[in-house]
């Protein structure tokens, strides 16, 4: 075996059963991993030197396969009404197969770390098939010195090799592709997928289940802070808008997407961003849509022209479209990943039924109601004719990262704003004047002004209503915003077809939160929205 690059002299693929690989790439930096992925035909380098990759079947995450060890140490601290169990003899099987699936290969190493506060970080070795997955990675999590590299010692190892293909009846799994966690032995096996997403998604999955018992909420949010010092958590599933809002000129970025909070205050889990880039636009965007012209930006499934240059607005092989690059590649990022104590919470949500307000304030036990409710909704398919939107309620603002009880979160969640006094806001960033089919998505400008006076503290001096159907608080009127968007319902053009649609929606988050009755208190219980109003 040859092996190439800086690495810790006693912690080499030999000692994690890689030692039948033909040739190890250790921690190689961009320049290399370029050579190595272009040589291979990986990727393809665009006009502007980013680098493009296509991920073939699977273009998003593979919730459905992804599964924790069930033993002794983990089964009483999993919600496994949430998550799938494997048995460890699978895991063994599983490992020892795709560690001989690996012998005779090129492999690429990356010692990186989760975890920018130095008492809750989660050093991680991640082995990959792929030189661009390599890069990608590299791009996403924090980057020791080069310096401590032969120091290196992982507590987490991700084996990632898409060309294996997971058998069912053998490993316990569900398809011929598996994400399979070991949380005591600090092991992730991914087979079977190429989406990048799978690994950056793991290490927030083990940080989930190793930080809630050391008092340190992880949340799927993105931050940033202002020039006061004021920092800021945007709560949201895929899609509502974590890292499109977060990066805001006038305040530095902290994180895109994975965050901790704990007592000295907020830090990022990762050292880089992963953007949407479907119909990304230099005048919505323009720092988000600057780092796909840059050398070391991994693109994932963008189509290129003959010339190499990126057509955004092309959805054939996914509306997924991702560039991943380092956190620097923001101006005004911040370089420690570090914050004080949230002054504001945003949680967001993409509503395509065109009901929820574009904002609203939020009492601490209505934060804690949205917060274990999740709501976002996905727009129908692609279908003709077809415009339902699809409610989904993933607790936590993610459910498929969340290995423990959302209660336990919750209960983190819900002293740490209690104790820091933390202005809550829920924000839909979703659709307005109907719903998806019939109105139109909510202007990113209009988001954006109303976030400012949010974070400003500004918004809180508003004259507000009572929403009849939510019960939060409404703002009435907002320098430099249209009054009519305020109150979605003036909007619609016919109100009662606004009425219904709220009333379905309220029965929808209603049925959806029976599961929590018994793991919150009255006062959450009291913070539900009201069918009876809604049905006046
Ligand atoms: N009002 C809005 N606020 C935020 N994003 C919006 C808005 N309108 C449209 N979008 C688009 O929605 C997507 C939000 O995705 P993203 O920020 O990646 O979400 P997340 O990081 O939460 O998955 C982006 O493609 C963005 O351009
Ligand atoms: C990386 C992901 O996160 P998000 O869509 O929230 O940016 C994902 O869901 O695959
Ligand atoms: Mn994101």
């Amino acid at each position: 075996m040859e092996e190439l690059g800086v690495n810790n002299p006693l912690i080499g693929v030999v000692a994690i059963g890689l030692g039948d690989a033909a040739r190890v790439y250790y921690n190689f930096r961009e320049r290399d991993l370029y050579e190595e992925a272009i040589r291979r035909n990986e990727a393809v380098l665009t006009a502007d030197g980013a680098l493009c990759a296509v991920t073939g079947q699977h273009t998003g995450r593979s919730a459905k396969d992804k599964f924790i060890v069930r033993d002794s140490h983990t089964d009483g601290h999993i919600w496994w009404d949430n998550n799938k169990p494997m048995s460890p003899e699978h895991f063994g099987i599983l490992h020892k197969d795709m560690l001989a699936h690996a012998a005779g290969k090129e492999l690429f190493v990356q010692d990186l770390v989760g975890g920018a506060d130095k008492e809750n970080q989660l050093p991680t070795r991640v082995v990959t098939e792929l030189a661009w997955h390599s890069l990608f990675i590299r791009n996403l999590l924090i980057r020791p010195e080069r310096s401590t590299l032969v120091e290196f010692q992982p507590k987490l190892t991700i084996i990632n090799l898409p060309s294996f293909r997971a058998d069912p009846a053998r490993h316990g799994c569900r398809t011929e592709t598996v994400i399979a966690c070991d949380f005591t032995n600090g092991i992730v096996l991914i087979g079977g997928t190429s989406y990048a997403g799978e690994m950056k998604k793991s290490v927030f999955t083990a940080l989930n289940y190793l930080l809630p018992p050391k008092g340190v909420m992880p949340m799927h949010c993105s931050a940033n802070v202002g020039p006061a010092g004021d920092s800021a958590v945007f709560f949201g599933l895929s899609g509502t808008g974590k890292t499109t809002l977060s990066a805001d000129p006038s305040r530095t970025l902290i994180g895109d997407d994975e965050h901790g909070w704990g007592e000295h205050g907020i830090f990022n889990f990762e050292g880089g961003c992963y953007a949407k880039t479907i119909r990304l636009s230099a005048e919505a965007e323009p720092e988000i849509y600057a780092t796909t012209k840059r050398f070391g930006t991994v693109l994932e499934n963008v189509v290129l022209d003959e010339a190499g240059v990126p057509d955004f607005n092309d959805a054939s092989r996914t509306e997924n479209t991702r560039c991943a690059y380092p956190l620097h590649f923001i101006p005004n990022a911040s370089d420690t990943g570090r914050a004080g104590h949230p002054k504001t919470i945003i949680m967001l949500t993409a509503d395509a039924f065109g009901v929820l307000p574009p904002i609203a304030r939020l009492t601490p036990e209505q934060a804690m109601y949205h917060f274990l409710s999740g709501y976002t909704a996905k727009v129908a398919g692609t279908e003709k004719g077809v415009t339902e939107p699809e409610a989904t309620f993933s607790t936590c603002f993610g459910a498929p990262f969340m290995p423990r009880h959302p209660a336990e979160y919750g209960n983190l969640l819900r002293d740490l704003i209690a104790k820091h006094n933390v202005d809550c806001w829920l924000v839909n960033t979703g659709w307005t004047s109907g719903a998806y089919g019939i109105g139109h998505r909510m202007p990113i400008k209009a988001t954006r002004a109303l976030l400012a006076g949010a974070l400003s503290g500004e918004l809180k001096k508003a004259e507000t209503r009572i929403d009849p159907n939510f019960g939060f608080a409404v703002p009435v009127a907002v320098d430099g915003v249209d009054t009519k968007i305020l109150d979605p319902r003036s909007t619609w053009s016919d109100a009662s077809e606004y009425d219904a649609q709220a009333k379905k929606l309220v029965a929808m988050f209603i049925t959806n939160f029976a599961k929590f009755e018994d793991h919150v208190d009255h006062t959450v219980r009291a913070a539900a929205p009201s069918a009876n109003i809604a049905a006046e």
